[in-house]
């Protein structure tokens, strides 16, 4: 079991031993990434991680973070990256499961460079380093007008969920999150997912 006082150092050597797969589900906010994740789940066996939960959950635990995450997600802002990781591997070791579905992250440039940089450090322990890549990144496309509607009746209680901040966060995804699906598209490696049908008929 992880402690507060785990170096990064020793984080990734224990995930190396993993050799954790890795999928990333990305989309704005209220394009279901959580609904269908929960759907992936029970068909194909992987831990579905949310970012967005993982930091909610830090935040209600009182941990020294705790303010800080609460206004950026209230600003709609993405959280420093070191934050989010730390939360990610620790959830990822924690698991008995070696296939992850990551859904929120990485949500700009600065998440993409400090997962890679992560991964960097843990196939630093191995001859045949692998590429420094998910196995593939599903992305939901989903009109904004739709998504808004999702989100104004998600009734789970989120401060976030309300029309102010739920526009900055759509000026978020256009700004920061799409540039990383497009970077991944460059690789080849996105699948792209007509997410505005009714939630049993998204094809996945
Ligand atoms: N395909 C869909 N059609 C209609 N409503 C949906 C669909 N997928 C999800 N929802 C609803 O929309 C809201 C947002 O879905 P959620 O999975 O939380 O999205 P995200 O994680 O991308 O923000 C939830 O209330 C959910 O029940
Ligand atoms: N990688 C991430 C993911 C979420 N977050 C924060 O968490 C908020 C909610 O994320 P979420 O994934 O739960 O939101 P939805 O897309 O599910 O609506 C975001 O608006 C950000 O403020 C972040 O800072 N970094
Ligand atoms: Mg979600």
């Amino acid at each position: 079991m992880g402690t507060a006082n785990d170096s990064s150092k020793d984080i990734s050597d224990r995930l190396a031993e993993k050799h954790p797969k890795v999928v990333f589900v990305l989309g704005g906010p209220g394009s279901g990434k959580g609904t269908q994740c929960e759907k992936i789940v029970q068909h194909f066996g992987y831990t579905h991680l949310s970012a967005g939960d993982l930091l909610r959950a830090e935040k209600n635990s009182g941990s020294e973070n705790g303010i800080m995450i609460q206004n950026m997600m209230n600003e709609g802002k993405i959280v420093p990256s070191e934050v989010t990781i730390k939360l990610l591997q620790k959830a990822m070791l924690e698991s008995g499961n070696d296939k992850f579905l990551i859904d929120g992250f990485p949500r700009n440039e600065e998440n993409r460079a400090a997962f890679e940089a992560v991964v960097r450090l843990c196939l630093s322990h191995f001859f045949d380093a692998a590429k420094i890549e998910p196995e593939f990144v599903l992305y939901f496309n989903c009109p904004e007008k739709e998504m808004e509607r999702r989100i104004l009746n998600r009734n789970q209680g989120r401060e976030d969920d309300n029309i102010e901040t739920i526009r900055k966060r759509f000026k978020v995804f256009l700004e920061s999150s799409l540039p990383v699906i497009e970077y991944y598209k460059g690789k080849g490696k996105v699948r792209e997912i007509d997410a505005a049908k009714p939630v049993e008929e998204v094809p996945l």
